[in-house]
């Protein structure tokens, strides 16, 4: 469904990406893990079209993503939601799901679909009206995937859909992202919290530097002395 390949990218001339490659399958989760500063945000902000990849291939359902805007690449069906959620606190509830479907193009469609978000996430429906930086910080980060959902996408990049958060809050955003998947939606999740990611991705790729460093099942992961030791703090002995 996504495809990455032999990606390299940065800012300005620095390159930050060597030759990076992923894949994301139809209603598949897949996590992203590696140490500060190994690349993961600057991945996904290539893949979602903030930055023009140097050399390399993204595809997207067979189509070619790099030097798409992101507004086009939301069209074609990815959502993103940016670290820390980027939800606008001081407009409501409403105004952000109204936003979020601003690509669309359609008034009435991005109505249609902000009810059946209603449907789905009742406690927006009551808080329509409410600035949405008044609400818990869980709920802020609820409303900004919600946000995604207007236009109905196919595969939703996160960055660390869990920073910030309280350990509760975590339950309640994985909660929410494992509903989404039971109703086919893939998963991309930059992640810091390792054991989480673990427990809910199916796949986990490890960058480090810039590069790939180590794929595989989550379970296969799980079991891997150097994933344990370099990322759960365990001692693999
Ligand atoms: N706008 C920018 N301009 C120049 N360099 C940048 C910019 N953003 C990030 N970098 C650099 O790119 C490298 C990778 O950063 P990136 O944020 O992608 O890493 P990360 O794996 O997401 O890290 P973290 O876990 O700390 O968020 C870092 O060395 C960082 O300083």
């Amino acid at each position: 469904m996504l495809s990455v390949e032999d990606v390299s990218a940065g800012y300005g001339r620095l390159e930050i990406l060597h030759k990076v490659s992923l894949e994301v399958a139809p209603g598949e989760i897949v996590g992203i893990i590696g140490p500060n500063g190994a690349g993961k945000s600057t991945l996904l902000k290539t893949i979602f079209g903030y930055l023009p990849p140097f050399e390399g291939s993204v595809r997207f359902e067979g189509a070619m993503l790099a030097g798409q805007s992101p507004d086009r690449i939301m069209r074609r069906g990815i959502g993103y939601v940016a670290q820390a959620g980027g939800i606008f606190a001081d407009m409501t509830v409403h105004e952000n799901l109204v936003l979020g479907g601003y690509s669309l193009g359609s008034s009435r469609a991005a109505a249609r679909s902000i009810e059946k978000i209603y449907d789905q996430f009742p406690r927006f429906r009551e808080r329509a009206r409410q600035r949405a930086g008044s609400m818990s910080g869980g709920e802020q980060r609820a409303l900004a995937v919600a946000r995604t959902l207007v236009i109905e996408p196919r595969l939703i990049i996160l960055d660390e859909p869990s920073a910030a958060l309280s350990p509760r809050f975590i339950d309640e955003i994985y909660g929410t992202l494992a509903d989404l998947n039971k109703s086919g939606i893939a998963l991309l999740i930059v992640e810091q919290n390792v054991r989480r990611i673990l427990d809910s991705a199916h796949r986990v790729v490890v960058l480090d530097m810039g590069r790939n460093a180590f794929a595989g099942a989550s379970e296969e992961l799980r079991q891997s002395d150097r994933i344990r030791k370099l990322y759960l703090g365990e001692d693999a002995g």
